[in-house]
């Protein structure tokens, strides 16, 4: 099937003061329709430049220097005036991070949530007010709640008004930007099994972002995981899981406790030198390929799917 969102070779430099600060470096990734991908990584290495080149809101000093990103077919970095803004929410829609904060606090939550209602269907208030009420029971929570004002709510149930907000006008993707990040570790399981049926019951696809791998494997089907502004492994969740090929991913799966399954020891991260010219990791994989030390491995995929920026075979050490 073909994919519903297509990102290829994308670089983004960041350039201040005769500075540049490289932000994604030949990224490629597809989303298939339906489907949950996941980017991960710590931060600083990209995923949000990568999320905000796909809204197509990034700013200067941010500049995309090279790459294409297609949506369903379409060339996003082409879109402009009224077709970019119909991409946005009606086609693609994100939560970020902190969300939760960024309600108007002088409007009501059947307020904020009609607006999008009125301004982009132009229903009448009363027909928006209904509707705002039925993406508050899909999202769990009382219509009644429609009168409420932020600040009468718990963090977790104005991260799920923003999630509703979200998918109002049936996005085809929704990038989720550490969406749980400032809940704590119940209400995070409250909020991603909510993304869950919601995914389900709507069918969009999904570009997930956190620095956390426990929620990553949990959500994600196949997962991205970046370092330094590029993907250095691409794999479904499951085998990631099992076997990380890359030492970073490696790594970023020893650094957080998984959420089912017998407990293991965790292992903080290293931090390999980001250069732009040598591979970092080359002092932890087998010693057969010397040339690591001054090129980055490109991507190749070494298994249907699977695709690791390594140019050594054999296990980590
Ligand atoms: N406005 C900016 N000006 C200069 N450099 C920037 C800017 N925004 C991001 N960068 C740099 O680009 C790189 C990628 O940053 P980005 O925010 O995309 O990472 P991230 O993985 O999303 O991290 P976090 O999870 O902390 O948001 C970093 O080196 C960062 O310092």
């Amino acid at each position: 099937m073909d994919p519903v969102l297509e990102v290829r070779n994308l670089r983004v430099e960041y350039r201040s003061d005769g500075r540049t600060v490289v932000g994604a470096d030949r990224v490629s990734f597809a989303i298939g329709p339906g489907e949950i991908f996941g980017l991960a990584g710590e931060s600083g290495c990209g995923k949000s430049t990568i999320a905000n080149a796909v809204m197509r809101l990034l700013k200067p000093p941010a500049q995309i220097t090279a790459g294409d990103i297609r949506f369903q077919g379409r060339d996003v970095l082409a879109l402009a005036g009224g077709e970019l803004r119909a991409f946005r929410w009606r086609q693609i829609a994100m939560v970020f991070q902190s969300a939760m904060n960024s309600l108007n606090p002088v409007l009501t939550i059947g307020e904020q949530i009609g607006d999008i209602f009125t301004t982009h269907e132009k229903l009448s208030r009363r027909a928006a007010r209904d509707r705002a009420g039925e993406l508050l029971e899909l999202v769990g929570i009382d219509p009644e709640r429609l009168k409420a004002y932020p600040h009468q709510l718990s963090g977790g149930m104005r991260q799920r008004v923003v999630i509703a907000m979200a998918v109002a006008l049936h996005p085809r993707l929704l990038i989720m930007d550490e969406p749980t990040t400032a809940l704590d570790v119940v209400v995070q399981q409250e909020i991603m099994a909510q993304i869950r049926d919601l995914q389900r019951e709507l069918g969009f696809s999904i570009l997930f972002i956190t620095h956390d791998m426990s929620l990553m494997v949990e959500l994600s089907q196949r997962i991205g995981v970046m370092y330094g502004g590029r993907i250095v492994e691409l794999a479904a969740a499951d085998d990631l899981f099992a076997k990380p090929l890359h030492p970073y991913s490696e790594a970023l799966m020893n650094a957080f406790p998984p959420l089912t399954g017998p407990r293991r020891e965790l292992t903080g991260l290293f931090d390999a030198p980001r250069t732009t010219d040598s591979c970092g990791f080359h002092i932890r994989c087998p010693p057969d390929r010397s040339d690591c030390s001054m090129n980055i491995p490109d991507l190749r995929e070494v298994a249907p799917g699977r695709w690791v920026a390594r140019s050594t075979e054999g296990d980590l050490r």
